[in-house]
């Protein structure tokens, strides 16, 4: 009884941002007055980055996936020309954009939003989807104040691999850039550099070019700079993430466990600020 929709059945808002292959409208759809986030891609620009099937595993990966902090996909439908994807609507936005309006942000804030997207992962690796593309760019803020992981775009289910990758390298975790086989540990990985980069504003691997950020990733070499204040418990758990063998990585559950979680994280899973 899957509905089959068309662009005729949503008024088409402001736009709200753009991505690889095509940008997200304010939509609502007529019938029901529902409020969405209408994702526009177009087939050439899938097509000629032969990204299609990647686009199909993320419509199928994320239409069945039910998490308060995973953005919801209501459906899809395409014409002549483009792909639509039917999104949840994130009210309060881009989480990147508030890390650059805010520079880096506190303990507090940083560790409720560690444990909500590690409460997502927990979910995500439950049904053997690996997200690995977590990064700022690509989780959103709910009404609430509640992270959402959004672009399921380079999520895979284990039981098969991946060979290319292309976007930033900044999260990418040893065995990725080695090319070597890699699990759902990926994710706890990219989790660590979020954590280090909501604390301190910039990822810890970063460098003017790719071959050095790519020699400080195989070769983890972390730094905490002294400048702004992050507490040892903070610095104890990224430590404990950002391990070079990914089965020696923090489970994430353990991660719901670490004193830093617990002391700072607010157990609603929202920054109230
Ligand atoms: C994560 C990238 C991905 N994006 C989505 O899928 C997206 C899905 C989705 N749902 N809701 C969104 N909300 C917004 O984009 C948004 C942006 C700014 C807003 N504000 C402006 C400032 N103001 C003070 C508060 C309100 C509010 C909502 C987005 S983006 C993408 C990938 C490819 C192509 C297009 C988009």
């Amino acid at each position: 009884e899957v509905k089959r929709w068309v662009l005729s059945d949503f008024d088409i808002g402001k736009p709200l941002g753009r991505g690889k292959f095509g940008h997200v409208y304010l939509a609502r759809e007529k019938r029901s007055n529902h409020i969405v986030a209408l994702k526009v891609l177009f087939k050439s620009q899938l097509k000629q980055s032969q990204v299609e099937h990647q686009l199909r595993r993320e419509v199928e990966i994320q239409s069945h996936l039910r998490h308060p902090n995973i953005l919801r996909l209501y459906g899809y439908f395409y014409d002549q020309t483009r792909v639509y994807l039917i999104l949840e609507y994130a009210l309060k936005g881009e989480l990147y954009k508030e890390l650059q309006r805010c520079k880096h942000f506190s303990e507090r804030r940083s560790a409720t939003y560690i444990a909500s997207l590690a409460r997502a992962l927990i979910y995500l690796h439950g049904k053997h989807v690996i997200h690995r593309d977590i990064k700022p760019e690509n989780l959103l803020i709910g009404s609430q104040g509640e992270l959402k992981i959004a672009d399921f775009g380079w999520s895979v289910h284990t039981f098969n691999r991946r060979r290319t990758m292309c976007g930033t390298l900044d999260y990418l975790p040893p065995e990725m850039v080695e090319k070597t086989e890699h699990d759902y540990h990926v994710d706890i990985w990219s989790l660590g550099i979020l954590c280090y980069e909501f604390l301190y504003g910039v990822p810890p691997f970063e460098a003017k070019e790719h071959s050095e950020t790519y020699r400080r990733i195989v070769k983890v070499d972390l730094k905490f700079p002294l400048k702004p204040f992050v507490s040892p418990a903070a610095k104890d758990l990224i430590s404990q993430m950002l391990v070079k063998n990914s089965a020696h990585r923090l489970p994430l559950h353990k991660l719901l466990e670490h004193p830093w979680i617990v002391q700072n994280a607010d157990p609603s899973g929202v920054y109230r600020g």
